[in-house]
């Protein structure tokens, strides 16, 4: 018969990690940060997601100056990126999409908070993202992820509103970004 564990043994294990609702990981989400669950509408011809509305006045959508597309390989990581103005409103149309938040603002009440979102055509939402957080994007399929981002500034080459670390050797932000399969 199969040894079972002592209650000393078992509790001394790891928990398992468990997603918070709405459905991400980390102590809390991030002061500011809104995750906004999509609906897909399907039917015999394909599906349909909404993915912004410019009056959601809660996602500040109004500001929103450009929309691009961001395109990853399988694996690829893109970030960190860090804005001092710049709202980003991120949705992963094609594709799974990790997304990881790190609260670098010192005034926040979640401050050096890291969540972890989950995003893509199996899980649609849409993130909006206040300044002062860097965030990073990786590509869990096994196909080009495609990320659209709305951004609250319009692009201008000469004067960046962006600040980059890199995503695996910093001593920023104590993030890996390798599965965590346990
Ligand atoms: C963001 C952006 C980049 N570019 C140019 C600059 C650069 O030569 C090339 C690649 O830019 P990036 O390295 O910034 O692209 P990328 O690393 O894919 O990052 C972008 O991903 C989305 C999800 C974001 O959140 C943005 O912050 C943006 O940085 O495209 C534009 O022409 N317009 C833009 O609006």
């Amino acid at each position: 018969m199969a040894q079972v564990l002592s209650m000393e043994e078992y509790d001394s294990m790891a928990r398992p990690r468990i997603q918070k609702i709405p459905s991400f990981y980390g102590d809390c989400l991030i002061d500011g940060v809104i995750i906004r669950e999509l609906m897909l509408y399907a039917d015999e011809r394909g599906y349909l997601s909404e993915i912004m509305r410019l009056d959601d006045e809660e996602m500040n959508a109004k500001d929103i100056k450009q929309i691009i597309a961001s395109y990853s390989y399988p694996g690829m990581v893109k970030g960190w990126h860090l804005h001092s103005r710049q709202e980003d409103h991120l949705v992963c149309v094609t594709g799974m999409t990790k997304l990881v938040l790190y609260d670098y603002r010192r005034e926040s009440p979640t401050y050096q908070v890291v969540n972890e979102i989950f995003m893509g055509e199996k899980h649609p939402r849409a993130i909006h993202i206040p300044p002062g957080i860097f965030h990073g994007t990786k590509n869990i399929g096994q196909g080009i992820s495609v990320v659209i981002g709305m951004p609250s500034l319009f692009y201008d080459a000469d004067d960046v509103d962006e600040r980059r670390v890199n995503p695996v050797d910093n001593d920023i932000i104590p993030y890996d970004w390798d599965c965590k399969m346990e």
